[in-house]
């Protein structure tokens, strides 16, 4: 196995190409160029439609691999090698089957699309020298005269399959004519449109045999129509010719329309900017904009770049991103999205990212990734598809000589009936069938500010018993405020005036309300000394030379003598449900403050939702035990109390012991244990991190789309249940039929497509899942109208 050093000498080379329907056929194109010796990775992603292929000195030319991919029946066309030098990298050392970023985790437990993320962790140093690669990658690409724009999705007809249907149907109808004006000559025709017909795609099938994939469902088909022609059957021949260049189409718009779904968000960001340049604005690409440039947008527009608001102040609506169709008011230094209306005033804005960096773009990026991280139900279907293919052939190879030579049965009628049997073999619906449900479903949950990566996690949420909340800003808005501030053995305002001075030394939410409240009531700060945080107990710290510590009373009994009435206090402000701080210096306690913060409005629905669903629901904190159980209760939901940072990993092991459990938090400091759960959600915080660091993200703060999320999942999984039965049965039926010879060879052929096509309007039924179930909440205005199928 090849080391992979940086060397110069590798080329990265991109293509997008066309014709791509499902994950088969992504495996057919790796496979293959896999087997091109030079070639030192590959990877294929049929969701974006490319191809990105890493070439040693002396490897294949772009030609070489243009044309082992247009042999295989695909049209590949050549692009930029953008941003694939990063993708390329996670590929080194694979062997072809196992080409996916994602590897299946050993005891499947532990969901592989937190591979996803990763490239987020690379070092800025690698991730630069990356970026080197690409540019020279890229400037590889120039002077080979091929065309580079993209020119997106073409109309059906102006595919090569397309051509085929045209073609293959012309001849068709043109034998059909000449059956009735010259019967005699007729047969020769129908012979010459099946071989007209069948010799692309047989041509096709011999490619993949050479690259090592003998049986192909072109094998099949060439194989079929050949035998047809034998046996003199091939009036029919002709129909079956067609009937698969049929259900390769429409196949192929299926595949489009999911596509088209995830690509019409970023439809949503504008393509023009109005960039502020030398006191004048003009308009520019907003795929030009670079980082730290000024662009202005006037009220109705949406906004071009992720930047951070220079002057003005506006409703926002973000819906684009997050699914939340409230606007929000954002003034100056407030960050923005692409995407996003803004609905009021002229706001200007400084550029924070380039376009393919925008946080919408990351999103599109991440569901199309995330369609390859392939659930345990589609790596079954996977491996039972590559059996079934040769079980069909050798059955119909069976069928075609026992009868008649054990039995002397006709050997026409024996033979038709296999070649019926080998339509019979075609996988497509079967190899179809989940992923279309997943792409679906990862394209509904985007529009919601619902972002899922992969089927794996979509198959963890589904099967989700018990969700553990984390308390702050999770199941709370996050921002306390401070209710009560009580003298010991002073005033009130000192309390509060030392108890401020110390959390200057900290970025704790407490410390934010505390020093908050000091600032509004003007009370004076102190010079202070040596703050540290003492993790998951509060902090200590010299003022004005005296040691003290501010923190839960509990840990605050440790370092001082509380009377009975300081310690009543302290307890019936907890019971209230609020987190009080408690203020000690040299052994005595000083005061006490009380912090409320609000849960989230719908928090307590949400509880109820789930445990409609049958899932319960558990709230995690660092929090005491008394003010813990006076929020749980509110929500009506189970607690657990006084853990200290690490304690929350522990927790969440023993719970996943016995039962499936899903975590939420916000993605930032609980971290941990977010991995430690089966399936580990970040919500609302920091769009960036939440999209990183989890298995699923929800981008609104809305904690009843825990709630969407676990009913998205469960259609998905039922939908997916519903294509395997849809596909395997109508099998299972026409095998029986064709070996009986109560079908023919069309029949045959027809079920294969007729599956297919079943099974992914199916699978795009759940793309209308949040319209159908009503769920309120935000919706995406304009999204609707972009979902018109771009192929048909
Ligand atoms: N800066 C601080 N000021 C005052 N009290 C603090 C501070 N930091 C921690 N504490 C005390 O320690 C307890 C545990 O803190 P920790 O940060 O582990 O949990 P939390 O983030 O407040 O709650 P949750 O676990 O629900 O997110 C807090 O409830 C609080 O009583
Ligand atoms: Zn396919």
């Amino acid at each position: 196995m090849a080391h992979s050093t940086d060397a110069p000498t590798r080329r990265a080379l991109a293509f997008r190409v066309e014709g791509m329907d499902c994950g088969s056929c992504a495996d057919k194109i790796r496979t293959a160029l896999w087997r091109l010796p030079g070639v030192s990775s590959v990877k294929v992603t049929f969701a974006t439609e490319s191809v990105n292929v890493e070439v040693e000195d002396g490897g294949p030319t772009e030609e070489a691999i243009e044309r082992q991919i247009a042999a295989l029946g695909y049209t590949p066309r050549r692009v930029e090698a953008k941003t694939s030098a990063r993708r390329l990298h996670q590929d080194r050392e694979q062997d072809p089957h196992e080409t996916h970023d994602h590897h299946a985790p050993p005891l499947g437990n532990v969901p592989e699309a937190r591979v996803a993320g990763s490239a987020a962790s690379i070092p800025a140093a690698d991730r630069a020298k990356r970026r080197e690669e690409a540019t020279e990658a890229h400037d590889h690409s120039h002077g080979h005269g091929h065309e580079h724009e993209d020119t997106g999705d073409r109309r059906w007809w102006e595919t090569a399959k397309g051509r085929l249907v045209l073609l293959t149907g012309v001849l068709l109808v043109v034998a059909w004519g000449s059956k009735l004006v010259i019967p005699a000559f007729s047969p020769w025709l129908f012979v010459a449109a099946t071989l007209i017909g069948a010799f692309p795609v047989a041509r096709r099938a011999v490619a993949a045999a050479r690259a090592g994939m003998p049986f192909t469902i072109e094998m099949l088909m060439a194989i079929a129509a050949t035998g047809a022609i034998v046996i003199g059957a091939a009036e029919e021949a002709a129909l079956v010719v067609f009937l698969f260049a049929v259900g390769e189409v429409l196949e192929g718009v299926a595949a489009g329309r999911a596509r088209a779904s995830i690509r019409a968000l970023g439809e949503l960001v504008p393509k023009t900017a109005m960039l502020e340049e030398a006191g004048a604005t003009r308009e520019v690409p907003a795929d030009s904009l670079q980082v730290g440039q000024t662009v202005m947008v006037r009220p109705g527009d949406r906004i071009p770049a992720d930047g951070i608001i220079l002057s003005g102040t506006s409703g926002i609506d973000e819906s684009a991103v997050t699914g939340e169709s409230v606007p929000k008011t954002k003034g100056p230094d407030d960050p923005v999205f692409a995407g996003s209306i803004n609905h009021e005033a002229v706001i200007r804005l400084r550029v924070e990212k380039a376009a393919e960096d925008n946080t919408i773009s990351r999103i599109i990026r991440l569901v199309e990734e995330a369609q390859e991280a392939k659930a345990p139900t589609e790596r079954f279907i996977d491996r039972f598809s590559r059996w079934y293919m040769p079980l069909i052939v050798v059955a119909a190879v069976l069928v075609a000589l026992v009868p008649p030579l054990l039995f002397g049965q006709d050997w026409g009628t024996w033979i038709y009936r296999a070649l019926a049997l080998l339509l019979i073999g075609c996988p497509c619906a079967l190899v179809i069938s989940v992923p279309a449900s997943i792409a679906s479903s990862l394209s509904a949950g985007a529009r919601r500010g619902i972002l899922m990566k992969g089927g794996v996690v979509i198959e963890g949420v589904a099967k989700a018993q018990m969700v553990a909340f984390d308390k702050t800003g999770t199941l709370t808005e996050g921002r306390p405020k401070v209710t009560d501030v009580v003298g010991i053995s002073m005033s009130e305002g000192d309390v509060l005036s030392l108890a401020a001075s110390l959390e200057t030394g900290s970025s704790h939410p407490l410390a934010t309300a505390i020093v908050a409240r000091a600032n509004a009531q003007a009370v004076p700060l102190r010079r202070t000394q040596g703050i540290t945080a003492v993790p998951g107990q509060g902090l200590e710290g010299i003022v004005e030379g005296c040691e003290l510590f501010l923190g839960a009373p509990r840990f605050a009994r440790d370092r001082a003598a509380f009377d009975s009435r300081a310690a009543e206090m302290a307890e019936r402000l907890e019971s209230e449900g609020k987190t009080v701080a408690a203020l000690v210096g040299e052994g005595r306690p000083l005061g006490l403050i009380a912090l409320r913060d609000e849960s989230r409005a719908d928090a307590r629905e949400a509880v109820a939702e789930l445990k409609a669903l049958g899932i319960g629901s558990v709230m995690l904190t660092g929090d005491n035990k008394r003010t813990a159980a006076a929020i749980a209760g509110s929500l009506e939901m189970d607690e657990r109390a006084e853990l200290m940072p690490d304690d929350k990993v522990t927790a969440i092991r023993a719970l996943a012991e016995h039962q499936s459990v899903m975590m939420i938090g916000d993605g930032i400091n609980d971290a941990p244990a977010l991995a430690a759960a089966q399936v580990g959600v970040a919500m609302g915080s920091g769009t960036d991190v939440a999209l990183e660091t989890a298995d699923a993200a929800l981008l609104r703060n809305q904690v009843r789309d825990v709630a969407r999320m676990v009913r998205l999942a469960r259609a998905t999984m039922a939908n997916i249940r519903q294509n395997i039965t849809i596909a395997l049965g109508l099998k299972a039926v026409f095998l029986v039929t064709s070996v009986l010879g109560l079908t023919g060879l069309w029949i045959a052929i027809l079920a294969d497509t007729g599956a297919t096509v079943i099974v992914t309007a199916n699978a795009l039924r759940l793309l209308g899942f949040f319209q159908e179930t009503g769920s309120s909440g935000g919706t995406r205005p304009g999204a609707p109208a972009t979902l018109k199928p771009a192929t048909a």
